[in-house]
């Protein structure tokens, strides 16, 4: 049985100790430290063969975990990128950061074997006709760059539509690198790398699912598994933690864009496409992209709260709506509220007509803000909010003292 009761598909049994603990103890071994965060539900065991005409989803075992609040720090849309891997002979390392579910095609073969959504490496073998069986180390790897510095508060190894040639442990590991790093300066034997999750067991078409609770900033990971298999999915959720000297030469720069620090809190509705959509880098080229909300049937609104990278006076205030045309919000107006001063909200921009598929631009004044809301009538899409402004000379100082506590 899973720890939420439900019984693993082939009945194999679960791996002994509390959820989340290592299964083998190998290397590598040793979580950092830091505080111990809620384990989520632990999966292990291979699943049924996929059924012939039935949803390959089916029988997929997930659970939600309280880090997928946070950004995921291996989006490719913000930059992230698998830039090596010693093996990936049925299927290609990139795969692991496609956006959105991997798909099973049951008919699709390839002149490899069967195409599979995901990364995946060969079978490996022992050395030699009396010791047919992978030594107790091996393991094949795969190393990815961030897509920003951050502090990881999870990850998720998908092995969705791995059934039967799932890896049977996971480990990551991560370091502090420039992000233009080579996949030879990561392997050379002296780059030091923090275990963020030891060697644990996991099972096949799962979405895996890891709290980690070590406080410093990362660059890239390391994902290996044991000894080889494939994993359709790697999410790596955390916080931004930018360079505060590159924020310090740029000056003035969007204060709550993902890449420099911004994050949602909290949002009213995330029905159709999530709100951290919209301080991604970039135009939005498609309609989820954005963030889009469900139609109303009362007399209320929508909303976004953000937290900035630090206080900063906000000078130029983009909202744009493109790629959303019929579901554009008919409306919007921006609010701020300074954390240090314990201040309320007051309005930045007044609730203003919005066009669909448009890039609305405002030159806005005011105090300091560490967080800014945006309402949206009375429902509709937003695909991106910039904040042009600069960090206050507070806010500037709190960003390098966290980066240096980070180090
Ligand atoms: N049926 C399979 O998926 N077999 C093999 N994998 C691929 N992709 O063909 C294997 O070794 O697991």
């Amino acid at each position: 049985m899973t720890p939420d009761g439900t019984p693993t598909p082939d009945g194999t049994p679960e791996a002994p100790g509390p959820p989340g603990s290592p299964s083998t103890p190998a290397d590598p071994d040793t979580p950092a430290g830091g505080p111990a965060p809620a384990s989520p539900a632990r999966f292990t065991g291979s699943a049924r063969p996929y059924r012939p005409g039935s949803d390959p989803y089916a029988d997929h075992r997930s659970a939600p975990a309280d880090f997928e609040a946070y950004a995921d720090l291996a989006d490719r849309r913000l930059g992230a990128g698998v830039i090596a891997a010693n093996d990936e002979f049925f299927a290609e390392r990139e795969s692991l950061l496609l956006p959105g579910p991997a798909v099973f095609d049951p008919e699709r073969f390839g002149p490899k074997g069967k195409i599979m959504d995901g990364w995946e490496t060969r079978r490996r073998r022992g050395a030699a006709p009396d010791s047919p069986f992978p030594a107790p180390g091996d393991h094949d790897w795969a190393l990815v760059r961030l897509g920003a510095p951050g502090v990881v508060r999870g990850v998720v190894v998908d092995t969705a539509h791995f059934r039967g040639n799932h890896p049977s442990a996971v480990s990551v590991e991560a370091t502090a690198a420039p992000l233009s790093a080579s996949a030879a300066d990561l392997l050379d034997e002296g780059v030091p790398w923090t275990v963020l999750v030891p060697r644990t067991e996991v099972g096949g078409h799962a979405a895996n699912a890891f709290a980690v609770g070590v406080e410093r900033r990362f660059t890239h990971l390391r994902l290996r598994q044991y000894p080889d298999g494939g994993v359709a999915r790697l999410r790596v959720h955390g916080e931004v933690v930018p360079d505060p000297g590159w924020l310090a030469e740029l000056g003035t720069f969007d204060v709550v864009a993902l890449e420099n620090g911004g994050a949602v809190e909290d949002a009213s509705d995330r029905f159709y496409s999530s709100p951290w959509n919209t301080i991604l880098p970039g135009r939005s080229q498609r309609m989820d992209d954005g963030w889009e909300t469900r139609r109303r049937r009362d007399r209320d609104g929508d909303w976004v709260r953000y937290r900035l990278a630090g206080q900063a006076l906000v000078r130029a205030v983009e909202i744009d709506t493109a790629c959303l045309k019929g579901n554009a919000a008919g409306f919007a107006a921006l609010l701020g509220r300074d954390e240090h001063t314990g201040g309320d909200w007051f309005p930045i921009t007044p609730r203003v007509p919005l066009q669909p598929d448009t890039a609305h631009r405002f030159l806005v004044g005011g105090p300091p803000v560490t967080h800014v809301r945006m309402e949206i009538f009375p429902d509709g899409g937003i695909s991106r909010l910039r904040l042009h402004g600069s960090l206050t000379a507070a806010g500037a100082a709190r960003l390098a003292d966290r980066a240096e506590r980070l180090a």
